[in-house]
């Protein structure tokens, strides 16, 4: 497109500022485009002032830069073409000087939409130069931002990880006939395609948000909460550090950083040790509902969750694998449409048998009813 417009305007060669635009007419003649009137230097179209470059140059600061929006470049080709396949005269006057202004007025678009892409894409290369994950040092923001900008593809190349687990290589749990046990609720076949298990390692998950259990400080610490710090690398800290903690059952997100997760929702389970009561349960269902409604707002459609709490924490697994099933239906019911994928990420083989046991129960296969959603 390029160079349709730099055909278009080869044969500028006297600039604007030389004197009326006599040039720009022969060439449109040339085109089959008859000028009834145009616009000279000084002339009111041109607000009084002496044109002060040539629309060439303009066009050539565009071409130069590379950078033509294909609308501009085809709307002005398109323009003279229109024009010309016309009854050939028209008056750029007549429209008080339309086309003029809008050849001109396109160009400078192009040339401006150039140079702020140019800019833009500048200030990105020096960016992707300064970007090291490895070390603490760094604006944390200057780093998130650049990293949010990249496509998955772009990003993989700043992962700290060893390798990393596509979305499409997590497969999706389907229900089974065989239930041992009451579903607990009614099936929507809607939701089967949203939920995987799958037991590993969090960090090596390429999807859009990982949630982490973390404690209070957000500052870091074992289990989870230690392995996705390291594989994230400083800057994770030093984000979370603006954070000024989280509450229990409360959820805070951040950049993935050097993890092939795109976000880190951190969230605070509460400490069972154990016991638990009705506090405990409610802080644990709020830690999965708010990490949710979290993912949602940033536009993360797919999340995978730790088993919250069930480490040091003390949640006892067999307890908490319902309240993390019931919260995480309730929400898929009321907004299946902002998730694509639920996963839940179990690392120690208890959990996998109770996530297998417990998953029927509240996604069952049997019974089916119209889905409500
Ligand atoms: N586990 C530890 O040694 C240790 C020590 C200090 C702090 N912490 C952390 O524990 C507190 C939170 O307790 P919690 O019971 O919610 O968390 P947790 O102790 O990390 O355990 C949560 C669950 O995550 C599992 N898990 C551990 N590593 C991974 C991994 N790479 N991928 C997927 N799952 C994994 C773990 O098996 C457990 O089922 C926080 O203070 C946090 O910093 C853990």
């Amino acid at each position: 497109m390029a160079q349709q417009i730099s055909a278009l305007f080869s044969h500028i060669r006297a600039p604007l500022s030389t004197g009326p635009l006599r040039r720009v007419r022969a060439d449109f003649h040339g085109a089959g485009v008859k000028f009834k009137h145009f616009v000279s230097p000084g002339s009111p179209q041109l607000g009084g002032k002496p044109a002060t470059s040539p629309v060439r140059g303009h066009v050539n600061v565009a071409l130069r830069a590379g950078r033509f929006s294909t609308t501009t470049t085809t709307t002005a080709a398109a323009v003279v073409r229109k024009v010309s396949q016309g009854n050939g005269s028209f008056s750029p006057r007549g429209k008080r000087g339309w086309l003029g202004k809008f050849v001109l007025g396109a160009t400078l678009g192009a040339g401006t939409a150039a140079l702020v892409q140019s800019l833009h894409t500048g200030t990105m290369t020096a960016m992707a130069q300064k970007v090291d994950l490895d070390s603490f040092k760094g604006d944390w923001k200057e780093t998130k931002e650049f990293l949010l900008s990249l496509s998955v593809k772009d990003r993989r190349q700043y992962y700290r990880t060893s390798g990393f687990v596509p979305l499409e290589d997590i497969p999706v749990w389907t229900p089974t006939a065989d239930v041992s046990g009451e579903p607990v609720c009614l099936r929507n076949e809607k939701l089967d395609q949203k939920i995987s298990l799958y037991r590993g390692d969090i960090t090596m998950l390429e999807i859009d948000a990982i949630v982490n259990a973390a404690n209070n400080s957000l500052l870091g610490g074992g289990g989870v909460d230690g392995a996705i710090h390291r594989a994230a690398g400083p800057m994770l800290k030093k984000e979370c550090a603006s954070l000024q903690g989280c509450e229990t059952g409360e959820a805070k997100i951040t950049c993935g950083y050097g993890l092939p997760a795109k976000y880190v929702i951190h969230t605070v389970g509460p400490v069972a040790q154990g016991r638990v009561e009705k506090e405990e349960k409610k802080a644990l269902r709020s830690c999965y509902k708010n990490s949710l409604t979290t993912a949602s707002k940033n536009e993360a459609r797919s999340v995978a969750f730790p088993c919250i709490s069930t480490g040091i924490y003390g949640y006892p697994s067999e307890q908490a694998v319902h309240e993390a099933l019931a919260t995480v239906r309730e929400y898929l019911n009321e907004h299946h449409d902002k998730l694509d994928r639920v996963i839940f990420c179990v690392f120690l083989p208890k959990d996998y048998e109770l996530y297998l046991q417990n998953l029927p129960l509240y996604f069952p296969a049997e019974n089916t009813v119209k889905s409500k959603l």
